[in-house]
């Protein structure tokens, strides 16, 4: 799928507009702080990303993902820090910035008695080079959909109409918030899908998620936000290696089980810790016979060890060393 290039496009004469160097970054964000009264949303937060790479920011709710993409946008003013969106300011160059990227807002929205393609092509028009709209529509599986209304797509038509808003444009730059709350998993994947094309493509994308899959999934490079704040930014391989290149061990069981015990059934230099009520994970060289180890010290003191997996660290487990809490908290 070649979402950009996929109708033959004639370049325009126009003016010339000095646009800055086409090697600097599609987002380049510094110490951005807001404030919404006594809450500070954004805390001096830092992000780089490379034009025509996916970077996800993933957090839980309240984070300040939404705040951070609405300043990236130009809908939202700092009270603190610098952003450069393609190499403009979006708080005072918005005009010339607004053609060249794509916005897809939590929730859409839009004219409740708008019919879908009507909309998409309204979108189109106000761009000089559009992707051909029923093109879209059917891309995104909403053909069959253009004449209803707005009101009457499901949710997940909705959600695509606003990707496809985002898209017709032929964008440099797409934000993507939260792109697949509330859609079924084949939805889902056809976004997805749609972010991989984009990728290839050489588009950009921002996106934000509090899904940790979908931030593997996607993503070049992952920035966990809490609290307003960077916790850890990097590649998902980054981000999950051990430091020690050290594997896990994951089991579910009763919760608060003596973890001394279990160490002392184990060789030297393993780690056991209870993250949560009942899920355990055990750290270090796991072999057939660690496995064999835990299972047996289990049986001895009366309990399952359900779901055992050997995996390595995921997102989820980034973010709960590092926060105590979980992504869905
Ligand atoms: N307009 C506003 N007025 C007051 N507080 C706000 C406003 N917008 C956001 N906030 C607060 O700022 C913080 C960050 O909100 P934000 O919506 O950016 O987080 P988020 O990570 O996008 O969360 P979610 O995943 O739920 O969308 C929250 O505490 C929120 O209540």
């Amino acid at each position: 799928m070649d979402v950009v290039n996929e109708a033959a496009s004639t370049p325009t004469p126009g003016p010339v507009i000095e646009e800055p160097a086409a090697d600097g970054d599609a987002l380049d964000v510094r110490g951005l702080t807001k404030r919404f009264g006594d809450t500070t949303a954004v805390d001096e937060l830092d992000l780089r990303m490379p034009r025509g790479s996916v970077l996800a920011l993933l957090g839980p709710n309240g984070a300040g993902k939404t705040t951070t993409v609405e300043i990236c946008e130009g809908f939202q003013r700092p009270d603190g820090g610098t952003v450069r969106v393609l190499g403009l300011d979006p708080a005072t160059q918005g005009e010339r910035l607004r053609p060249r990227i794509g916005v897809m807002p939590q929730g859409g929205g839009a004219y409740p008695g708008v019919r879908a393609a009507e909309m998409l092509e309204l979108v189109a028009t106000c761009s000089a080079d559009p992707i051909d709209p029923r093109w879209l529509l059917d891309v995104l599986g909403l053909t069959s959909a253009g004449r209803t209304p707005y009101k009457r797509l499901s949710g997940g038509q909705q959600q695509r109409l606003s990707l496809a808003c985002a898209l017709v444009g032929r964008p440099e730059l797409v934000f993507l918030d939260e792109p697949t709350a509330g859609l079924d998993p084949q939805a889902r994947h056809l976004v997805w899908d749609l972010v991989a094309a984009l990728r290839r493509d050489g588009v950009g994308v921002l996106l934000t998620t509090h899904l940790m899959d979908e931030a593997e999934a996607l993503a070049d490079r992952v920035v966990i936000v809490d609290h307003g704040r960077a916790v850890a930014d990097g590649t998902t391989a980054e981000l999950t290696a051990d430091p020690q290149g050290r594997q896990e061990l994951k089991f579910h069981s009763e919760p608060a089980l003596d973890l001394g015990l279990l160490l002392a059934a184990l060789p030297e230099g393993y780690e056991a810790v209870e993250q949560r009520a009942g899920r355990y994970v055990v750290r270090g060289t796991i072999d057939p016979q660690v496995v064999s180890t835990v299972t047996a010290w289990c049986a001895r003191h009366g309990v399952f060890a359900n779901e055992l997996r050997v995996s390595r660290r995921s997102l989820e487990d980034v973010f709960l060393d590092l926060t105590g809490r979980e992504l869905r908290s």
